[in-house]
């Protein structure tokens, strides 16, 4: 099973997912003067609407926290995207220590986290599954998290971590969260074509990755920390430090040919 140590983590993705060496792989380093604007994304602002009352479980994948979303009422349209994309689920990316932890970085700098908002183009697919197999079929909303003040909708998810510690652990999510809140202030991004950043990493995201970042406190990082990777009852498989999730980020794979755009200063 893949994971984030060294025996089963990023550089051994590729042998079981052959896909993970491919030429539109994400995450990327943004090297912001090669950033082009695009007047046709100005002139198509980036738009959604999300229904906090479909924020439905919580789920410790062994990788992470998702939370999994009813798709019905939200959507997501404009910038670089043709047609309609629904909510699916989000979830976060993190470090052993706030130096790292992002999975893209900004001009070589890492950020303390990286949380992703996975939606699917409901306009040309069924659902999420199927929408995952084609080159237009998701987008993620990137959103960098630097340390600071304590994140009021992300504390909603803290405070659902303890029943959720062991791998295959899921709870309900009694108290909306509502995803919009957890976007910055300012809507500048760059996009570029990618792919999952976990396996099978489908070369099939429109990446939107948000400039501005939102800060996230300490103590939340190390809640996120405090996750386990392996079952309740069972002993730890990875070498992880008693089996804590400590750090579930991909490193950056280069950009190559790709087209990297920009919208907003
Ligand atoms: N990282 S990503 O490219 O946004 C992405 C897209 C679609 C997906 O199904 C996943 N998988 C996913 O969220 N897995 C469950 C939880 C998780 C959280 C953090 C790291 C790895 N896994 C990730
Ligand atoms: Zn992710």
């Amino acid at each position: 099973e893949w994971g984030y140590t060294k025996r089963n983590g990023p550089f051994t993705w590729a042998k079981n997912y052959p896909t993970a060496a491919g030429i539109r792989q994400s995450p990327v380093d943004i090297d912001t003067a090669l950033a082009t604007s695009d007047s046709s994304l100005e002139s198509k602002p980036l738009r959604w609407k999300y229904v906090p009352q479909n924020t439905r479980t919580i789920v410790n994948s062994g990788h992470g926290w998702r939370v999994d979303v009813d798709s019905e009422g939200s959507e997501l349209v404009g910038g670089p995207l043709e047609g309609t994309y629904k909510l699916q689920q989000f979830h976060c990316h993190w470090g052993s220590s706030s130096d790292k932890g992002s999975e893209h970085t900004v001009d070589g700098q890492s950020y303390a986290a990286e949380l992703h908002l996975v939606h699917w183009n409901s306009s040309k697919y069924a659902d999420c599954g199927e929408a995952a197999d084609y080159p237009d079929g998701l987008t993620v909303l990137g959103v960098l998290l630097k340390v600071g003040a304590k994140n009021p909708e992300l504390q909603k998810v803290i405070d659902l971590i303890p029943s959720i510690s062991h791998r295959g652990e899921k709870t309900e999510v009694k108290e909306a969260i509502d995803p919009a809140k957890m976007l910055p202030k300012t809507l500048s991004y760059w996009t570029y074509l990618g792919s999952l950043t976990v396996p099978p990493c489908n070369e099939s995201v429109t990446w939107i990755l948000f400039k501005e970042p939102v800060e996230v406190s300490e103590e939340q990082l190390a809640a996120f920390r405090s996750l386990r990777c392996y079952k309740r009852g069972e002993e730890c498989p990875c070498d992880e430090v008693d089996g804590l999730l400590i750090s579930n980020y991909r490193p950056t794979l280069p950009l190559g040919t790709r087209e990297l755009r920009e919208c907003g200063s």
